[in-house]
């Protein structure tokens, strides 16, 4: 029982250790390390990432699978560089109803190789050494990807990816195994079962004691830098996305707009992305919904209990272990990319004028209001 709740808390002790956390096998001997030639706009911190099969080739840990169902708050423990290693495996040309796409696997760690996950690049035409091209960092939904469930759009979005980089390459969609903002499967499912109780997509994750998103994108910035992406124009309606991406020292040069309509079953969702995450998402008239589904987003008592009836404070549980930030204003490195890259600003922001994005009250006259994509 010990080495269960050892295995829990060690679950629990990082965001990135909730994702999928597979062994390591014999992959070393397939490894690629991305030549040091190559000239990409990258931070020379970056060029050090891509370490050496070696580095990768650490004993297996012991442990097992927990059943335990506590899902305690720990601080976010951030990555250490000296641990991130993503090697890239193969490439194969893949055609698809999308499509012919080029398939490029890797395999990324961020625990020296003890633990990993295999992100994948789906290339249309040829990126390397391009400036501006069209990215869309995707993260897995098994729930709609593989069931067709209609409670996100994140299906949607991935095939509207897929089929604007194939439409207008050059174009790149980066799939990742960090289901459920990366609490992992298991969690989302224990998530939804929450907000079939009322609570919206936020509140679920909260009431769980898990982050509202802990994904993690250093492999990212990797794979651009191996497959020599110069810059990219980010397709998303994510404000974090580009923050954390900008801060891993990508050239983000713009923003490609990932909309899908509505349906009965996703509105409240995608209302709660653009309410509570900042989400770039049209409002309410505009969300495209011509459905009135049975099940719209409940009561505003329900949302504020917890499953054991305790009330959930406003603002609990959004302490240092969460990445999001609950002020709900983009931090200065998201106002310098929309102020650089002339993106448009999500509803109630505006352009002041030292070009840093303050709430529409604050904006002085004159200063550009912000819309919604
Ligand atoms: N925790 C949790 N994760 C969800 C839920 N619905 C979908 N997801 C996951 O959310 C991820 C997608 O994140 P979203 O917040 O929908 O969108 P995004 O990728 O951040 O933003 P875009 O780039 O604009 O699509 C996928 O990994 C899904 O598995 C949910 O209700 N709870």
């Amino acid at each position: 029982m010990a080495s269960l709740e050892r295995a829990a808390s060690h679950r629990a002790a990082s965001c990135s250790h909730v994702v999928s956390p597979l062994r390591v096998g014999r992959w070393q001997s397939l490894v690629h390390v991305s030549r040091a030639d190559r000239r990409v706009a990258l931070p020379s911190r970056a060029n050090s990432v891509l370490v050496s099969a070696a580095a990768a080739d650490v004993p297996q840990q012991g442990g097992s699978i927990s059943s335990s169902t506590t899902y305690t708050p720990t601080a976010h423990t951030s990555i250490d560089e000296a641990n991130v290693v993503t090697s890239f495996i193969a490439e194969t040309l893949l055609p698809t109803r999308h499509g012919k796409f080029r398939l490029r696997g890797y395999k990324h760690s961020t625990d020296g190789g003890a633990t990993f996950t295999e992100p994948t690049a789906i290339v249309s035409g040829k990126v390397e050494g391009q400036e501006d091209v069209a990215v869309r960092v995707h993260d897995a939904c098994f729930t709609s990807e593989v069931l067709g469930s209609l409670k996100c759009d994140c299906a949607e979005q991935l095939e509207l990816a897929l089929h604007m980089i194939q439409g207008a390459p050059p174009g790149i969609v980066i799939y990742l195994q960090q289901e459920g903002r990366g609490i992992g499967l298991a969690n989302k499912i224990a998530a939804y079962s929450l907000q079939e109780q009322g609570l919206d997509t936020v509140d679920a994750n909260r009431a769980l004691g898990l982050p509202d998103d802990c994904r993690e994108y250093t492999s990212v910035r990797n794979m651009l830098q191996d497959m020599g992406v110069r810059s990219i124009r980010l397709i998303t309606n994510n404000p974090r996305k580009i923050n954390t991406l900008t801060k891993l020292g990508i050239q983000v040069n713009g923003r490609i707009p990932c909309l899908v309509a509505a349906g009965a079953y996703n509105q409240g969702y995608l209302e709660a992305k653009r309410d509570r995450m900042a989400h770039m998402l049209p409002e309410e008239e505009s969300l495209g919904s011509s459905l009135d589904g049975p099940e719209q987003p409940a009561a505003a008592a329900a949302a504020a209990q917890r499953p054991n009836g305790a009330a959930v404070e406003q603002g609990e549980l959004n302490g240092d272990f969460c990445f999001w930030d609950h002020s709900g204003e983009p931090t200065q490195a998201v106002a310098t990319v929309y102020a650089k890259g002339g993106m448009d600003l999500p509803q109630g922001l505006a352009h002041g004028q030292d070009g840093r994005v303050v709430p529409v009250a604050a904006a002085p006259a004159g200063g550009s209001s912000g819309g919604s994509s």
